[in-house]
């Protein structure tokens, strides 16, 4: 479940650089997702502000000091979150100090004021849940519920206190389901959009943050990853001579064999019609190169769909310092055409270019066989 937690929030977003003026600029799903939290936070303090303000006022003029005081204070919050929102691109005490003041002053209003402090306990109830993690805002919200039966109890006719207790309730709970059923939507369009829907393999879209994610790895704590390019020898006479139904299915397994060697922590890339990619965090060349020659032995070892022999070509290399992820991959790419271009079926290094064959069943360098 994709929780709406900002905090968690802010470090992705200190991650990938972005400030809050850029969220209608999208370029990712990832973005676009962080870009629609940041600004339901930013009009949930803001119209909070609005209905709030004029209150402080109100509530001074009717000798309510306290409450003219805790209502100053979400006031300055939701300003300092806005400010900061737009100012700074972060969340002001992690988007924390709204829901807390939202509670202590609908449930202080209604101690003094009686229905009509109670009316804001229903829109309190209702932010909690797109400020904070769905658990978090369930248990915080159990605790209000439980926290406006006791003063309604107290307050009011016991008719009434029911009446207050299962309406509140019941807004949690419509509120609730709501959050929930659209942070779920929320995941399944960004796995839609990140993922390749023919392999499952992620998608382009991905690819610039995952390398830069590495890339930053390098540079600040000298971790070094690894990509590898892999790319299906000849994969047209397949679709010419087996159809692209049977092309498809040969990537599908293409992906899965790819998969079974990976491990939890490598990212699997389809970046074009037969080419894949794979990010190897915590990797170097030379065990990069290892796994890249395994790879290749398992195409070209095993038949496809039982009958259809192939075998790939592919790539390494190593994240360099200072180099960007464009560079890096024109590194790998390059070296993937020289893979192409020396008679397919091996890996060749980008740093240090090397040739080394994967050995063959039969000793040869295979054009695709239908056996
Ligand atoms: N079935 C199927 N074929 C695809 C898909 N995407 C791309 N292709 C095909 O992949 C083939 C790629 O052809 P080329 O770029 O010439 O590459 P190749 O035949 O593998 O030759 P080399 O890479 O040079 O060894 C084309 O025929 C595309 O139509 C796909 O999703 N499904």
């Amino acid at each position: 479940m994709l929780s709406w937690n900002v905090s968690q929030n802010h470090h992705q977003e200190k991650d990938l650089n972005i400030t809050a003026s850029d969220s209608s600029l999208a370029t990712t799903p990832t973005l676009a997702v962080l870009g629609f939290k940041r600004q339901l936070v930013y009009h949930l303090h803001f119209w909070a502000f609005v209905a709030v303000a004029p209150l402080v006022l109100v509530q001074w003029k009717q000798d309510h000091f306290l409450l003219s005081g805790l209502l100053l204070l979400f006031c300055l919050n939701a300003l300092l979150v806005i400010a900061f929102l737009r100012l700074k691109g972060t969340y002001f005490l992690k988007g924390r100090l709204f829901p807390l003041l939202a509670v202590v002053c609908a449930a202080y209003s209604t101690s003094i004021n009686g229905h009509s402090g109670l009316y804001w306990a229903y829109p309190a109830a209702t932010a909690l849940f797109f400020l904070l993690p769905l658990r978090e805002a369930i248990v915080s919200n159990a605790i209000f519920v439980a926290i406006m039966a006791v003063v309604s109890f107290v307050k009011f006719p016991e008719a009434d206190f029911w009446r207050i207790t299962f309406s509140l309730g019941l807004t949690c709970l419509f509120a609730m389901i709501f959050a929930w059923l659209v942070g779920k939507l929320q995941q399944e369009l960004t796995r839609l959009a990140t993922t390749d829907p023919l392999t499952g393999c992620l998608n382009r879209s991905q690819l610039s943050d995952v390398l830069n994610s590495q890339i930053q790895m390098r540079e600040r704590y000298d971790r070094i990853s690894s990509l590898i390019l892999l790319d299906l020898d000849y994969f047209k006479t397949i679709n010419d001579q087996w159809g692209h139904l049977a092309g498809d299915k040969v990537l599908k397994e293409m992906a899965l064999r790819l998969r079974k060697r990976l491990r939890e922590n490598d990212k699997l890339f389809r970046i074009g019609g037969e080419e894949f990619m794979i990010v190897l965090p915590e990797t170097g060349e030379r065990d990069a190169n290892t796994l890249a020659h395994h790879l290749l032995a398992g195409i070209s070892g095993k038949p496809f769909l039982d009958n259809i022999k192939l075998s790939a070509s592919a790539s390494v290399a190593e994240v360099s310092r200072g180099e960007t992820w464009s560079v890096w991959l024109n590194r790998a790419d390059q070296a993937l055409y020289d893979a192409k271009s020396r008679g397919r079926n091996q890996v060749i290094n980008a740093g240090r270019p090397e040739t080394t064959r994967t050995p063959e069943p039969d000793g040869g360098i295979p054009d695709p066989m239908i056996s």
